[in-house]
């Protein structure tokens, strides 16, 4: 069963984008055909990373977990790699005020597995990101068996999912020299700069058959130093039962998947997940609602999913389906009681992420509605008609019988009157004339790459009377300049003593 999505989610909403829509995103594409890096792979940095900022919890206090405190970690030998930091500045523009870096690692190990041919792993969102260091207590090579075993138990793992588990990881990557020169000799000829688990690098059980058959390449099974031998004790544990299970290929997809879900599920305990995340069917997105000409323009898209099995070349072929977007008056009655109604002016398509199209998505088809609303009664919620003009009755999408509700009108994001040019971001909001306004807007702005732990950050910017844009239509405009590293805004108004806020995922006006 997969997570509802009752609009507006701003959680959901950009997770599932992450995850099925965005196919031009760092997040949707560096894993995919388990694309090499560092004489590894970004997959296995991916994964890595996930595994060591999981590995930090206790279960019996409910303390840590997969909550991105590996970012205040990176400086310990526990940690050691080139791949962590790397793979944090591949992260820097995925989270933003409502998705967390500690989602972002999550979903990363989902692509990791999925981008080198592995299982998709289903994604829970709602993890909370940590202020501050972890206890030091990822498991290292050179530890007994007992110590490890202990280590996974405190993390909500016994001995047989411990084997299994580094099983599944140790399926992508390996150990480079210069990270464990005792591990892998660098003085000794051929002085190799890493080894690899397995050859080639894929997500299968080649590891598991390869370790069973004595054939293995493994460093952490095979030596030289067998102190550092963790692979060679581990998947012994318990007499090799557990590798025996996982030389079944179908076997090791369907429990590696399993666990590694059940790893990126390690959460603090005050962390309540979502179901799973999967294609939203109808989703309404890109709304905007502004002053404009002595009426109120409403701007919405209702994106619909396209099914692989739907035939699309009888779809897109006359007659397309009709969608109407319907709203109500937000006080007296001047829609009528079937509501106003505005038709799609424009239908596009887009083709969705590599895990989409896994995940039986076709494409994407987007209806546009540009509608105009009457000022003085304004909106208060709206919903959509659909006539597939197919034979069968037509329908209504309604947020799941909850109606797309407004919740209010005194505060707007103004994506007309915005400018964003490369000189400068100005961001404009329409306050509704109820005396005086302090506006401003909380942005999360992107880090860079250079900085020593590249993580984003954010800012508040108050906005002040706008001169460029006097009051109009009942309404007053104030701008801020903000970053244009701004990944995601927030607007936040005192009203005549009122809060107000807005939420504003993308900057600029939807295809009009
Ligand atoms: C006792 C348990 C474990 C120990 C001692 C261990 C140790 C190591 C070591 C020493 C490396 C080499 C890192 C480097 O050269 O920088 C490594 C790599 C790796 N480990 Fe583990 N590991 C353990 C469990 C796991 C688990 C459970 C996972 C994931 C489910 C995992 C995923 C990986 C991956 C993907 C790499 C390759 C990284 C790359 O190539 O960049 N490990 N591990």
């Amino acid at each position: 069963q997969g997570a509802v999505f009752h609009w507006p989610d701003p959680l959901l909403d950009s997770v599932e984008a992450q995850l099925y829509v965005d196919h031009l995103s760092p997040l949707s594409t560096a894993t995919l055909n388990c694309r090499t890096r560092d004489l590894s792979t970004v997959a296995a940095q991916w994964l890595r990373m996930g595994f060591h900022d999981m590995s930090t919890h206790d279960k019996e206090t409910g303390k840590g977990g997969l909550d991105a405190s590996i970012i205040y970690e990176l400086a310990r030998a526990q940690n050691i790699g080139l791949g962590m930091r790397k793979t944090l500045v591949d992260y820097l523009s995925s989270p933003n005020e409502y998705v967390g870096m500690a989602d972002v690692i999550a979903m990363g190990v989902v692509m990791s597995v999925f981008g080198c041919g592995g299982p998709i792993i289903p994604f829970r969102a709602g993890r909370l990101d940590a202020h501050e260091a972890g206890p030091e207590i990822v498991p290292q090579p050179d530890q007994d068996i007992d110590s490890h075993r202990a280590a996974f138990v405190r993390m909500g793992f016994n001995e047989s999912e411990m084997i299994a588990l580094t099983a599944c990881g140790h399926t992508l990557g390996g150990v480079r020299t210069v990270d464990f020169p005792d591990i892998i000799d660098v003085n000794k000829p051929p002085r190799l700069v890493g080894i690899a688990f397995q050859v080639p690098i894929t997500f299968d059980n080649s590891v598991v058959t390869e370790y069973l058959d004595n054939s293995t390449i493994n460093p952490l099974v095979v030596g030289p130093n067998m102190t550092m031998a963790s692979d060679f004790r581990i998947f012994n544990a318990d007499k090799n039962v557990t590798m025996q299970k996982l030389a079944d290929p179908k076997t090791y997809n369907s429990v590696c998947a399993d666990l590694l879900a059940r790893m990126i599920d390690v959460v603090p305990s005050n962390v309540k997940l979502t179901d799973p995340v999967l294609p939203i069917d109808y989703k309404v997105q890109n709304t905007f609602l502004f002053p404009q000409g002595g009426s109120l323009a409403f701007l919405a898209t209702l994106r619909t999913l396209q099914p692989q099995n739907e035939d699309i070349r009888a779809a897109l072929a006359a007659p397309i389906r009709n969608v109407t977007l319907r709203w109500a008056s937000r006080t007296g009655n001047f829609c009528p009681p079937e509501g106003c109604a505005a038709e799609s002016f424009l239908l596009d398509y887009d083709t969705g992420s590599a895990m989409a199209e896994l995940s039986g998505v076709a494409q994407w088809a987007y209806y546009h509605f540009n509608a105009t609303v009457d000022l003085k009664t304004s909106i208060s919620h709206f919903w959509f008609e659909i006539d597939p003009k197919n034979g069968t009755a037509p329908y209504v999408v309604d947020n799941h019988g909850t109606n797309f509700t407004i919740e209010q009108d005194t505060l707007l994001y103004d994506a007309r009157r915005s400018e964003y040019t490369p000189q400068k971001y100005t961001m404009v909001a329409a306050v509704k004339n109820q005396g005086l306004a302090s506006v401003s807007t909380y942005s999360t702005i992107q880090g860079s790459p250079l900085d020593p732990i590249p993580v984003n950050g954010s800012a508040t910017i108050h906005f002040t009377l706008d001169p460029k844009h006097p009051p109009k239509d009942g309404y007053t405009f104030y701008s801020g300049t903000i970053s244009e590293k701004s990944l995601s805004n927030t607007l936040h108004a005192t009203v005549g003593g009122k809060k107000f806020s807005q939420w504003v995922p993308i900057l600029s006006t939807a295809g009009v």
